[in-house]
């Protein structure tokens, strides 16, 4: 069995910049993780950091939260990084609750901003090391 964090990366579609973001700054701590994420969301990580090995399950709305809780009901996530927007409401409102019900039911971490998802995965090493640019991005 793999040692490796497998972690679930998702974000709501005014977030995925910021999430976009992230993965590019922690792209290093990222390739040594197995790595799920619903439709979209993995399609733009994929996109500007073609190097990532995502396994991406439906698309929110069509039932990927759903799919991402049930890896975790199954203990196949170790942690949940979930860029919410928490201005806009989602059609798909009640599969976004049920998520993170079940990563607290079987306490897992669960990062809903990215402030937290730093504390979860930690900085990297060098400041700006891995892409210059990405320190700036928004802060
Ligand atoms: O809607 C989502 C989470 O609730 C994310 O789904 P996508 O990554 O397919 O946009």
């Amino acid at each position: 069995m793999s040692d490796r964090l497998r972690l679930a990366l998702i974000a709501h579609d005014k977030k995925k910049d910021e999430l976009v973001a992230f993965a590019r700054r922690h792209r290093a701590r990222l390739a040594a993780c197995e790595l799920y994420a619903t439709g979209t969301t993995g399609g733009r990580i994929v996109e500007a950091c073609p190097a990532l090995s995502v396994t991406r399950v439906k698309s929110g709305p069509l039932g990927g939260d759903q799919q991402i809780a049930a890896l975790i009901a199954e203990g196949g996530i170790d942690a949940l990084v979930f860029f919410v927007d928490p201005l806009t409401a989602m059609p798909h409102d009640v599969d976004v609750k049920a998520l993170m019900r079940l990563a607290i039911v079987y306490d897992i971490p669960m990062a809903l901003n990215r402030s937290t998802a730093e504390a979860v995965l930690g900085r990297p090493r060098a400041p700006g090391s891995d892409d210059p640019a990405s320190e700036t991005d928004g802060r």
